[in-house]
């Protein structure tokens, strides 16, 4: 891809974001004010040396020194007010490209999340708005005002002696390299440190998430292990960034300290030995040059940066660019699904998950999906509602081919419930209103009940108007999942698919859902990811997948003793689940301990 220069990344960063220009005006003409009353000092001082010192005339101190005094005054004016703009500058871009950022990724297809690794997009939003603002500051702001200022410092030396001037302009490429140099090395080693930074952070993240269990299986001493490794391979790469960092800071200190004025006292005393210039010139010219100097190391190191930074911000434009409501919205009528040669790769991964799925579920009908774990069930699951696309094949609901219409057009017809379901911190009212927002208390009620959560929900204080907690960390597994049952009843689509979400729910709990969703069940298609087999006795279909691949699709009487990666599934699971195991599905029932 052809990179970006400062200039179109700055359009496609601001692009449909009103009132930044007038801001940038503002602050503009409050820049130019400064940098005025910045330059200013530099010929009062000359005037000081050339007319007060030089030439003995200390009539005209007094003027001089009033002369600094207005200027100060201005000076501070022009830097208070170009701060308080550029902080309102700022801080309007900052609400106005999180807010297009949000508005982005929440309009964007499932299968964008998935490409573009969005994964939380709260902090995918903050981390791409410090990117769109440090742009914003150091590589546009602060740039340009570097840039005019080193230009206007350099037609002033060049007014004040233009052959000092040309001399020592011998330094302006030299900078520039050497900068570009230590700036590679150091790019390289931020490179290796991020990437073994980034490694080291998800290992801290996903023990602090999971510290509960490091406790519980007592793998502390080996999760420390695994922290100073991380240690030992950050250590010696962040030396060399900080190495090369230091050496830049140096460098910078010596050329600017030494060697320049050393040059230009050497070449300056030269010129005014042989009568071309005079120590007062020399003076000043040395007092402008140090700071043209460090406005062009600035620069130097700004290219450098906006080189390395490039890479995120890209991805930020690449994120703004992306097309949104592609597919239109499609009122899905029917609710047959019509399943075809279905073909789907995880991104990376080499063996299909999915391969020559072909199936049909009728409206009304129950269909229970069942195979070994890492069989490709929860994959199917994922197609059906859109949130990932099948690199071959089709799925049509009520004939629609549901990857030509948005994901608007799809939730209206198919709800899913999942193992993990997710929640949020806010009452188990506002959590269930998600689902329907201008649901009556009595709906509520009446789905929690058919979710048999409600009686739970009324032994709490707060009733339906407590707080859950973080992903609902105050409710158990089981009351996560019927709590999320309880939103798919209010919800009332005309597909449900269960995704093993009644995995942490007791035989008793579960019974009684299974009984609720038969009853719901009439007129709606209904796909179950079956977690205990027991469940999908009274199906209509059962589907078998072994390793991605369809290997029977038929009723339960008729897999039974014929299918024998079904047989298998339910010998294993009668065993090892705790269950008697017997030749006649009726008899299944748990085993009780003392029986
Ligand atoms: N996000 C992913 N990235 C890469 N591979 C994945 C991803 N999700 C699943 N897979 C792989 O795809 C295959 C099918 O996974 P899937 O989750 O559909 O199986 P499953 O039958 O639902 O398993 P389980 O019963 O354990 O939930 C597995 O081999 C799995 O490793």
């Amino acid at each position: 891809m052809k990179r970006m220069n400062r200039l179109e990344t700055f359009k496609a960063l601001t692009r449909d974001i009103d009132g930044i220009n007038k801001s940038l005006i503002a602050l503009g003409f409050f820049k130019v004010w400064s940098l005025i009353f910045g330059l200013i000092p530099l010929f009062l001082y000359s005037f000081l040396v050339n007319r007060v010192l030089v030439d003995k005339n200390m009539n005209e101190l007094s003027p001089v020194i009033i002369g600094y005094l207005a200027v100060f005054l201005f000076a501070t004016i022009g830097i208070t007010v170009s701060k308080r703009f550029s902080n309102r500058l700022i801080l309007k871009y900052d609400l106005r490209i999180k807010n297009k950022l949000l508005k982005k990724y929440t309009s964007l297809d499932h299968d964008v999340y998935s490409k573009y690794s969005i994964g939380d997009v709260k902090s995918r939003i903050e981390s791409d708005s410090t990117v769109a603002d440090n742009f914003f500051t150091t590589h546009i702001l602060d740039f340009i005002y570097g840039v005019v200022y080193a230009v206007a410092l350099a037609v002033i030396l060049l007014c004040y002696d233009w052959r000092i001037a040309l001399l020592s302009f011998i330094f302006v490429p030299i900078s520039f390299l050497t900068v570009n140099f230590l700036g590679g090395k150091s790019k390289k080693a931020k490179g290796e440190l991020w990437k073994l930074q980034t490694k080291y952070e998800t290992f801290l993240h996903s023990n602090i998430q999971n510290w509960k269990d490091v406790k519980i299986n007592n793998l502390e001493d080996a999760q420390l292990d695994e922290l100073n490794g991380h240690y030992k391979k950050i250590r010696p790469i962040w030396f060399r960034s900080q190495l090369y960092s230091h050496l830049g800071i140096t460098y910078s200190f010596f050329t600017k300290n030494f060697i320049t004025q050393l040059f230009i006292y050497f070449i300056g005393g030269l010129f005014v030995i042989n009568g071309y210039s005079q120590v007062g010139v020399l003076l000043v010219f040395i007092s402008f040059y140090g700071q043209f100097f460090g406005n062009i190391e600035n620069i130097s190191n700004s290219l450098i940066n906006f080189k390395n930074d490039s890479v995120n911000i890209e991805k930020v434009v690449e994120i703004l660019n992306l097309e949104v409501g592609k597919r239109p919205y499609k009122k899905i009528d029917g609710t047959d699904i019509n399943v075809e040669n279905l073909k789907f790769t995880y991104e990376g991964n080499d063996s299909f998950a999915l391969e020559g799925i072909s199936f049909s579920v009728s409206k009304g009908e129950h269909l229970a999906i069942v195979g070994k774990s890492g069989s490709g069930k929860s994959t199917i699951a994922k197609l059906l509602t859109g949130k990932i696309k099948p690199q071959g094949g089709i799925v049509r609901i009520g004939g629609i081919d549901i990857y030509t219409v948005n994901s608007e057009s799809l939730s209206e017809k198919v709800s899913i419930v999942v193992q993990e379901p997710v929640l949020f911190n806010m009452t188990i009212r506002e959590n269930l209103l998600l689902a329907k927002a201008d649901a009556t208390d009595a709906e509520l009620i009446e789905c929690c009940r058919r979710a048999s959560i409600y009686d739970f929900i009324e032994t709490l204080q707060n009733k339906l108007d407590t707080i859950i907690g973080e992903k609902g960390v105050k409710l158990s597994g089981g009351q996560r999942q019927r709590l999320s049952i309880a939103r798919a009843f209010i919800q009332d689509r005309d597909i449900i698919i269960f995704d093993e979400s009644t995995s942490a729910l007791d035989n008793e709990n579960e019974n009684d859902i299974i009984t609720e969703l038969k009853s719901l069940s009439s007129g709606k298609t209904m796909i179950s990811i079956a977690h205990r087999l027991s469940t999908i006795l009274d199906c209509d279909k059962v589907m078998v997948l072994k390793d991605g691949a369809m290997v029977a699709f038929d009723t339960h009487e008729n897999l039974r003793n014929r299918n024998e990666t079904y047989d298998l599934l339910f010998q294993n699971q009668y065993v090892a689940g705790g269950y008697v195991v017997v030749k006649n599905t009726e008899d299944i029932k748990p085993l009780v301990v003392g029986s």
